[in-house]
């Protein structure tokens, strides 16, 4: 960094959803490293079933066929490449790891048709898995267990998929030499999807199992995978996600829908004076927060009403306090452009993902959304790297939906989603001097290709952010954006 004492933490996650290896590895180079991204969360890396009944939906990814690293992404080779380019880069990647279960009804596997006692021995011979290492007998969630039957939600299966018996030792072995390759690859942690259809006591000795994060990639000694879990929990479920936090970090769905509601102004902005825990969210060292993610961007997960890119105004602003308030472990959902809620990534006819096209602005083409590269999101992410550790102080409000706060003396920001200007003399924290507003223009060479905010040697300056701006909030911080 240019100010030793000066070291923030690089810690924003981006989810390249449906991304390939060879595309990752190029934008952590051409974009993610230099705009300080802390991290990649990339789809699943392992074989999965081939659904051309339903053109291969994005869901496929999230049926296993084998733990062999070989998908539409890429190859494993390709997969090392990525990690250590990645690595090399400074942006960590974080595997999305579906170990609760494997394929819905395996067609090739089975003897004769849906008589389920008939099963082949093998069912999935390149792992291998066979019918003892599944939950028997055969049973199917229905909507009432996640209510009021957490065995049934975690024994049986989630809509028809094979539910893997993580008790049963082979299952363990096969699922910890999985990770442990990945580690091995240089990756520094995993999403554990459907964490909530896994038993908390197997998680713990699966985890248990992993080994230390691959020093010859950059990690400190004795450094432990991070771990994420999804676990989709609004309350009201027979499972709490308070099961899981003693494992490791959580989803926290809350987030999302609560900052959705805020801006899209069913609750006053000045509510968010207290955000975080008092809210009834996770501890902050346990809570992964993200606005949307693939699931609920599609609606699914029970969110409903969640700000997604095609709202893109309040989206923006529900992210840029997500990235500004101290709270939580964030990470921004990167999308491709869909219209229905199955379908999958740009594909040419014979199935290969399309790359996306970097416009001569920085945007993406091809069909893909690149929210990580919409100036307003990265911009937050330099904001939320040269916060570092400063805590939230001098809290304003209006008494509505103009607020504003301090990150220490490192960086200040203002929202206005009233239907009248912000226009106000605030303290700003921050040393005398001319900084840019980094939401509305890029600072280039030292000068704003946006709004400049002069700030007095008593840290206060006019800011104004008009009703009808472009975007809501005004940024301004100090030192290195990385
Ligand atoms: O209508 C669907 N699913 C039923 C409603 C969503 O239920 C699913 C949940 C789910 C939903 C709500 C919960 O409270 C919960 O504990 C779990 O988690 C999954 C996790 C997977 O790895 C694979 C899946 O197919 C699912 C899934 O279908 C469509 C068709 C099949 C896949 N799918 C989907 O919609 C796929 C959704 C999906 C896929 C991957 C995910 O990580 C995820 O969270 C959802």
């Amino acid at each position: 960094y240019k100010n030793p004492y000066y070291a923030p933490r690089r810690s924003v996650n981006v989810h390249l959803f449906e991304w390939k290896w060879t595309d990752i590895a190029n934008e952590c180079e051409r974009f993610l490293g230099p705009k300080g991204y802390g991290g990649i969360q990339i789809s699943p890396p392992n074989e999965n079933v081939v659904l051309w009944t339903y053109n291969r939906p994005w869901w496929e990814r999230y049926q296993p066929i084998s733990y062999a690293l070989v998908t539409r992404s890429g190859d494993e080779r390709q997969f090392a490449d990525m990690v250590r380019r990645c690595n090399a880069a400074g942006v960590r990647i974080y595997v999305d790891a579906v170990i609760n279960h494997m394929t819905g009804e395996p067609p090739e596997n089975y003897g004769t048709a849906g008589n389920t006692a008939s099963y082949r021995d093998w069912y999935y011979p390149a792992v291998p898995y066979r019918r003892e290492h599944f939950n028997w007998p055969h049973c199917v969630i229905d909507g009432m267990d996640y209510v009021n039957n957490a065995w049934r939600v975690r024994n049986c299966e989630l809509v028809g998929l094979k539910d893997l018996n993580q008790a049963d030792e082979h299952v363990r072995n096969r699922i910890v030499d999985f990770m442990n390759r990945l580690i091995d690859h240089g990756v520094a942690g995993f999403r554990i999807d459907a964490a909530k259809h896994m038993w908390p006591q197997d998680l713990r000795i699966i985890y248990n199992r992993l080994k230390n994060l691959n020093t010859a990639h950059g990690f400190p000694a004795n450094a432990r995978p991070y771990i994420y879990q999804e676990v989709i929990d609004y309350g009201g479920e027979a499972i709490s996600r308070d099961e899981y936090t003693p494992l490791g970090a959580v989803t926290e769905f809350l987030a999302g829908r609560e900052l959705s509601n805020a801006f899209r102004r069913n609750n006053q902005l000045r509510w968010l004076s207290t955000w975080g825990p008092q809210w009834g969210l996770l501890s902050h060292s346990d809570s992964l927060t993200f606005i949307d993610n693939h699931d609920n961007e599609r609606g699914h997960g029970g969110g409903g009403g969640i700000l997604t890119y095609k709202e893109p105004r309040p989206y923006k602003g529900a992210i840029a306090f997500l990235l500004a308030h101290p709270y939580g472990e964030p990470q921004i959902m990167s999308s491709f452009d869909f219209w229905d809620s199955e379908v999958g990534p740009p594909m040419d006819r014979n199935g290969n993902i399309i790359s996306p096209a970097i416009n001569s602005d920085g945007t993406c083409g091809n069909g893909w959304v690149c929210q990580h590269r919409w100036r307003q999101i990265y911009a937050m992410v330099g904001f939320r790297n040269a916060a570092a550790s400063a805590a939230l102080t001098n809290w304003w409000d209006n008494g509505s939906n103009q607020i504003a706060f301090c990150r220490g003396g490192n960086a200040f920001i203002a929202f206005n989603n009233d239907l009248w200007d912000l226009n106000q003399n605030l303290q700003t924290c921050l040393p005398a001097g001319r900084y840019c507003d980094v939401i509305s223009g890029d600072k280039v060479n030292n000068s704003c290709r946006g709004k400049t905010v002069t700030v007095g040697s008593n840290g206060f300056a006019q800011i104004f952010v008009g009703a009808n701006d472009y975007d809501m909030m005004l940024a301004i911080h100090v030192g290195p954006e990385v």
